[in-house]
């Protein structure tokens, strides 16, 4: 039996991915268009008066591709909290233009493989701001589901501790070239859903995502035991670019 890693958890994260159903769109008169935005506009103010509250974050992006037209990626306390977002976005006008198309629910997530021992890290204020953090409004955002390969020899969770604190050293040396070009919150799903962790990266440049997964790639980390899902990419939004996105 291998001593599973310690983690720290921080803020419930639902990544909420929608299609815009253009036909349904076009079928609306000027005024339910506008009211429809009204309604989203709204909420959206309500999104960002939580972070101005620190009560969580909501990072809102278009989806490059036919995956998605935008993202959701909601940052709360309790997974109540994210029930209602869901739900009162659900309930809004402006849904009843929009398809779901992919979500996927965790929690931020830090291991322990770094953890300084004999330090409570909830005492760390700077840990504390990584496990609740307010999220970036990078140009560009890029999410994708991972997990680490149990098959045969490639077994992560069968490795030693140390064996695996090894390989996650030479991860984030890979990753500390990026700091300053991408900021990567880790959300840690095991029991939540279908993967075992969520990857969310931002950057002004959308080629750096590009850059470090290619080259985490040949890292033994992800060379050897990486797993991914499906792969979104895009655009930061804001109410001017949504109101450009909707126009007609
Ligand atoms: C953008 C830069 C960047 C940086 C600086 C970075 C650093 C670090 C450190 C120091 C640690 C260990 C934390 C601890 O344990 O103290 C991690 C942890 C993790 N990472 Fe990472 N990662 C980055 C980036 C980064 C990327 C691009 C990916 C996807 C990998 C790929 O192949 O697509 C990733 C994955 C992960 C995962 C899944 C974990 C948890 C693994 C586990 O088993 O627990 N990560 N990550």
């Amino acid at each position: 039996m291998s001593e599973a890693v310690h983690t720290l958890e921080g803020w419930y994260c639902l990544h909420d991915f929608r299609a815009i159903d253009w036909n349904i769109w076009k079928s609306l008169t000027a005024q339910e268009r506008n009211r429809a935005e009204d309604e989203l506009y709204s909420l959206l103010g309500k999104y960002q008066q939580t972070e101005d509250q620190k009560q969580g974050s909501t990072a809102f992006y278009s989806i490059v591709g036919q995956k998605a037209d935008f993202v959701f990626m909601h940052l709360r306390e309790t997974l109540e909290e994210l029930n209602e977002l869901e739900t009162e976005f659900n309930k809004s006008l402006f849904a009843q233009v929009t398809v779901p198309t992919y979500s996927y629910v965790s929690i931020v997530e830090l291991g322990g493989y770094m953890a300084k021992p004999g330090v409570d890290p909830m005492e760390d204020p700077e840990i504390v701001a990584r496990l609740k953090p307010a999220l970036p409004k990078a140009r560009h955002l890029c999410f994708y589901p991972m997990n680490k390969r149990r098959e045969g020899n490639d077994n992560w969770y069968m490795l030693s501790v140390e064996e695996r604190r090894n390989f996650m050293r030479s991860h984030g040396m890979i990753g500390r070239n990026y700091a300053g070009k991408i900021k990567q919150i880790i959300t840690g799903s095991i029991g939540l859903d279908d993967w075992e962790w969520g990857v969310t990266l931002f950057a002004e440049d959308a080629l750096q995502f590009k850059k470090i997964v290619h080259e985490m790639r040949f890292d033994e980390t992800s060379a050897r035991f990486g797993d991914f899902g499906d792969f979104y990419v895009g655009n930061l939004l804001d109410k001017q670019k949504m109101e450009a996105m909707l126009r007609l």
